[in-house]
């Protein structure tokens, strides 16, 4: 329940009746200050670390206003570790005795892996070694960056009732049949080891999205400050599914190796100070597990577990930003802006059948690289942070709103009947597939509220029983639309068929009347053609018939022609 304080931009709203001072929100979970880390990872997503060690995908984010202790949330302290040491504490566990020791079969694309041979292996291992050698042996069990505050924060920080809400988007996958069943009891601590000869090895990556760029945080880093970080691409394999091109991914065997690598990656990450959190995270930071189950020298499958921690949410005002502060904080509520509608597109989608709303997961890299998970190949959970300063107030209200519609994703879908429809659920487009449409019954669309009685409710129940019923008529509106316009569209363009058929009729038509034509043409040529020949060869006959002059006639005049010849020389020599 959020009571909005005095001075809040809701407090104002609702004094002038537009909206309420109070709202009230459901989550899955809700864990008070007073939660310690433990507590957390076994009551939120231990359930999702014994999937991904049993081969599936899971995805964690965390998210919250500024100073809400999301990376307090993922990483922790030395004391009290976080959720990501955790994970990677069962995973450890999970594997010990069986890992893969050889570094030649390392994770490849999205979900494959690849082979390497002698010269690559020992690429990856001086890549290993470069990052390592940076460090002094390091003591303890895990270090996180800056964790000293000055003193006057401290106190603030103590007064801080963070909690955490947490909430799954659950789109689980089924188990493989081919599992034993043996993998699916959770035992100590999280799953048993596994039976048979299979051997794991994990592999990790560590990046930032700062800016709407992406960048490797275990690559070393710049030695001149001048010199720009490289920003690597975000690519898509053939199946769809989306990669980020040369990021390093490296091949760790226990803690101690992790806590260099969260170390040195943290050392990378863009953090900067606002006025509200001294080492505030300016990006969101994806630390990603691969875990290859090996058999003999084949890899048998590739599970993925990330865990992001989003940039703060908050507005330009409090935390006094400005130049690269506000182009920051621009870019991170944009991505988490797309986040939210992403989730509110795949919310519609669910509850209204007839919907097929675009889901933008291109509109932001966060999206792009996780739509695979919002779209059925794994499981998403979001942890929610809050707390009760009263100057973040409308921040805390927004995000619990964005939290609330990813909390309705979840609700529509139960998950059991969802594995089967799983990895049908969202075509590649991002928009959902007939499979989950005709899965939800009319029943299941209709809420509670349709059938109670209204007269009972508070004011505020009525408010929203109206929002919802306008919602529901503006989707009624919208379904109608659709309709007409898949009409009009069938219509057209059996019109456009029937126009090109009768203009291949014409076309063909035009081309038997010019192949007659032709014809005749040729025929009547040819015909005047033989006349012509026959009419010079007649007035040649003719010709010689008038010039004709019999031999004896011809020699005779030859003669006296000679004769009068001989008869002029002689008078003339005479
Ligand atoms: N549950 C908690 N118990 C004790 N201290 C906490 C808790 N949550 C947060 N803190 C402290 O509050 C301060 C702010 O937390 P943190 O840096 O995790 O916030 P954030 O939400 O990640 O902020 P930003 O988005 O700006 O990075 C830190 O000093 C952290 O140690």
């Amino acid at each position: 329940m959020l009571h909005a304080p005095k001075g809040s931009a809701t407090m104002k709203s609702s004094e002038r009746g537009i909206g309420l001072p109070s709202h009230k929100f459901t989550f899955s979970q809700i864990f008070g200050p007073e939660t310690t880390q433990a507590e957390l990872f076994q009551d939120t997503i231990k359930s999702q670390v014994s999937e991904f060690l049993d081969g599936k995908n899971a995805l964690i984010f965390s998210y919250g206003v500024t100073n809400a202790g999301k990376t307090y949330t993922i990483l922790g302290t030395p004391k009290e570790p976080g959720l990501l040491p955790q994970v990677l504490d069962a995973t450890f566990q999970y594997i010990a005795g069986r890992q893969y020791e050889a570094m030649d079969l390392k994770p490849y694309l999205r979900n494959d892996a690849q082979c390497l041979g002698p010269d690559q292996i020992k690429q990856e291992r001086s890549a290993k070694t470069a990052i390592f050698a940076s460090f002094k042996e390091v003591s303890g069990f895990y270090i996180t960056n800056n964790w000293s505050l000055p003193s006057t924060f401290s106190v603030i920080s103590i007064l801080l009732l963070t909690c955490h809400l947490s909430l799954s988007l659950s789109l689980s996958l089924p188990l493989p049949p081919s599992l034993p069943p043996s993998l699916c009891r959770l035992p100590h601590p999280v799953v048993s080891s596994p039976l048979g000869s299979s051997q794991f090895a994990l592999w990790v990556s560590y990046f930032e999205i700062y800016n709407e760029s992406v960048y490797d945080l275990l690559q070393p880093p710049l030695c001149s400050k001048s010199k720009k970080r490289a920003g690597l691409r975000v690519c898509e394999d053939a199946a769809g599914d989306t990669y980020v091109r040369d990021l390093k991914w490296i091949h760790i065997k226990n803690m101690e190796e992790a806590c260099k690598l969260l170390r040195f990656g943290n050392r990378n990450r863009s953090a900067a100070a606002t006025k509200m959190n001294q080492s505030s995270s300016r990006s969101h930071s994806i630390f990603t597990m691969k875990l290859l189950k090996i058999d003999g020298s084949t890899v048998q499958r590739v599970s993925e577990f990330s865990l992001c921690d989003l940039a703060g949410s908050e507005r330009c005002n409090k935390t006094n930003t400005f130049g690269e502060r506000l182009k920051e904080a621009g870019n991170i509520n944009n991505s988490l802006l797309i986040l939210g509608k992403c989730i509110t597109a795949l919310r519609n989608n669910q509850t209204d059948r007839m919907k097929n709303s675009y889901i933008p997961f291109r509109e932001s890299k966060l999206t792009k690289l996780f739509q695979a998970v919002f779209c059925g190949k794994g499981r998403a959970s979001l942890i929610v942070n809050i707390n009760q300063c009263a100057s973040t107030y409308d921040e805390t209200l927004h995000v619990m709103k964005f939290s609330a519609a990813a909390k309705q994703v979840v609700q529509v879908i139960p998950a059991k009947s969802l594995e089967s429809l799983a990895p049908r659920l969202v075509g590649r487009d991002g928009k959902p597939l007939e499979a989950l449409k005709s899965y939800l019954s009319e029943e299941e669309l209709l809420d509670e509220e349709d059938e109670a009685d209204m007269s009972i409710l508070p004011q505020n129940e009525l408010l929203n029983v109206i929002e919802s019923l306008r919602a529901k008529l503006l989707a009624e509106r919208r379904k109608n639309l659709v309709q007409e316009m898949e009409i009009r569209k069938e219509m057209g363009d059996a019109m456009l068929q029937q126009l090109m058929e009768s203009e291949e009729l014409r076309s063909r038509q035009m081309e038997e009347l010019k192949e007659s034509y032709q014809e005749r043409l040729e025929n009547t040529f040819d015909m005047y053609k033989d006349a012509i020949k026959e009419h010079a060869y007649q007035c040649a006959m003719n010709r010689v018939e008038d010039d004709y002059v019999p031999v004896e006639e011809f020699i005779a005049e030859q003669e006296n022609a000679e004769v009068q010849y001989n008869r002029m020389s002689h008078i003339s020599d005479s």
